[in-house]
This record gives C-alpha cells, sequence and structure tokens, in this order.
C-alpha cells in the first residue's frame, strides 16, 4: 500500500497562467473519470485566490466538454454571513465560476445563511448524510466519512486551510463531519468547515498556494521534518488523504523555498 508522502505530488509552474491551465486540465479529467465511474462528480470549493485560478475551466474547451449537470458543488469552508455578501465563498464562487456554466441549481449545496452558525453546521452536515446515504457523495472504506470526488483547498500566508487555523480545537474535531468556529482570527469570525476526517477521506485533494508571501509556509508545510514543526501550527501540513491523491499546485514564487524538493514530482 503506498504511504501518504508516496501519494503526494508538487507541481510547481512557471506561471499563474500556466498553473490554471493544468489545474482546469487536472479537474475536468477528475470529472470525466468519475463521471464515468460512478455518473457524477462531486467536488468541493473554497473561496479566495483559488477561484480566479479556476477561471481556465470556464472556457474553452472546458465549457462544452465537461458534463457540468453531473456535478454536485460544496464549500469545504463558508463565511456565516449573507450569501450575497462580499464575503461569502458562495458569493464569491457564484462571481467567478457557477454562473459562467450550467451546473444545475439543486445541486449547488450552499449553507442555510438564516440560521445561527452552529446551526447552519448541523444542517450542512444532515443534508451531507443524506447525499452519502444515496451514495451520491461515496463514502470512505476506512471511516463512514463521506469521500469526495475531489477537495480543492486554498491556503493562506499562516496555513490554515479551509477554515481550520493554527492551534484551533477545530483542528482535533474527529466525530463531526462540519464543525464550526466562532472566532476567526481573520474577518468575519463565524465560519463552518470541513473537518480534518473528512478532507483527508476525499478521493483527491489539491491545494493551490501562489504567491512569494506564502514561499515559506509552503516549505514547512511541504519539505520541513516533523521534528521541525509542530503539525497543528500548520494546518496545511496535517492534510494528509487517507487513500486518496493529495497534488499541490505551485507558481514559482510561492516554490521558490525549495518546495520542489519536498516529496513529489515536480513539472
Ligand atoms: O479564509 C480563507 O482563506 C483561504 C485562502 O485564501 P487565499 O485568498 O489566500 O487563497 C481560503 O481557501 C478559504 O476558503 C477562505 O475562507
Amino acid at each position: 500500500m503506498a504511504s501518504s508522502s508516496e501519494r503526494k505530488t508538487v507541481r510547481v509552474f512557471e506561471s499563474i497562467d500556466e498553473l490554471a491551465m493544468i489545474l482546469a486540465e487536472y479537474i475536468s479529467q477528475l470529472s470525466e473519470d468519475y463521471v464515468r465511474q460512478r455518473g457524477c462528480f462531486t467536488i468541493a470549493l473554497t473561496g479566495g485566490s483559488l477561484l480566479t485560478v479556476m477561471g481556465k475551466l470556464c472556457q474553452s474547451p472546458y465549457d462544452r466538454t465537461v458534463d457540468w449537470t453531473k456535478w454536485h458543488v460544496f464549500w469545504a469552508d463558508e463565511r456565516v454571513v449573507a450569501k450575497n455578501h462580499v464575503d461569502s465563498n458562495c458569493k464569491q464562487t457564484k462571481d467567478a465560476f457557477l454562473s459562467k456554466v450550467p451546473i444545475l441549481q439543486s445541486n449547488i449545496y450552499s449553507i442555510n445563511d438564516h440560521v445561527s452558525v452552529a446551526e447552519a453546521a448541523r444542517q450542512y452536515q444532515f443534508a451531507i448524510r443524506q447525499l452519502v446515504k444515496i451514495r451520491t457523495i461515496d463514502v470512505s472504506e476506512s471511516n463512514d466519512c463521506p469521500k469526495f470526488d475531489l477537495i480543492l483547498l486554498g491556503m493562506e500566508t499562516d496555513g490554515h486551510i479551509a477554515a481550520l487555523f493554527p492551534h484551533h480545537p477545530a483542528l482535533q474535531m474527529r466525530d463531526e463531519w462540519v464543525t464550526y468556529i466562532i472566532d476567526s482570527p481573520e474577518p468575519p469570525p463565524e465560519r463552518i468547515t470541513f473537518t480534518l476526517p473528512v478532507i483527508n477521506s476525499a478521493s483527491n485533494v489539491a491545494i493551490v498556494a501562489t504567491g512569494k508571501e506564502k514561499a515559506r509556509t509552503v516549505q514547512y508545510a511541504i519539505v520541513a521534518t516533523d521534528e521541525d514543526v509542530d503539525a497543528s501550527s500548520l494546518p496545511a501540513r496535517m492534510v494528509q488523504p487517507t487513500d486518496g491523491k493529495l497534488v499541490w499546485f505551485l507558481d514559482e514564487m510561492a516554490a521558490s523555498a525549495n518546495a520542489r524538493n519536498g516529496g513529489g514530482q515536480a513539472v
């Protein structure tokens, strides 16, 4: 059985444009594979710069070759604000991506923005449970967690992924699929997030990081040894799919602190 480091690939691109092209090809290929195997494609997104990089997917040839009607779209994290608020990951995703491709409205699973953060997390988890029951979302063979076909994550300079921040107790959450925080170090304070067991149960996880300001964090997340880094200080380092694959998509700037030497193949 392959170890988690053997299932990790680091891909470094000369420019964000090249990264965006290969990322679009990667997502489109996974979509084709899972639609063929399972009849649908479950993808969880986040907010932030990732959405801009995903832009190529709305263009030719993908706008016509991807079977958008088979897509089921989730968020690995969401800020608990109104869906039309500029901070909403759902709004950001709609503006940058969902409004440009024919994904069925009924296959877009956003949070309930009219309830408390705790209730929004509970309802989101319940919705996911229903979809696991009918196997729209696959289930992990190693635990009873949902097994998304692809979870696409961004990473901030502090190493947080989804709404899992350094040293936050939510990092240790094992019994829930979706949890919430009320004290995000960055505004807005209330967010819901997939827990690490869910992220690590996905068939494929991709982390996209660009820009020089993320280089040091990328190096610690990918290259440094366990002795050098306390894992909970760097949530991105805790992304280690149990049975699935992890691909880091970096531009030269983000990889400039030598991430390309760490345990994966660079392009
Ligand atoms: O707070 C957040 O930030 C991360 C990373 O954003 P980026 O703009 O630096 O790429 C994002 O993935 C997450 O969804 C968001 O809530």
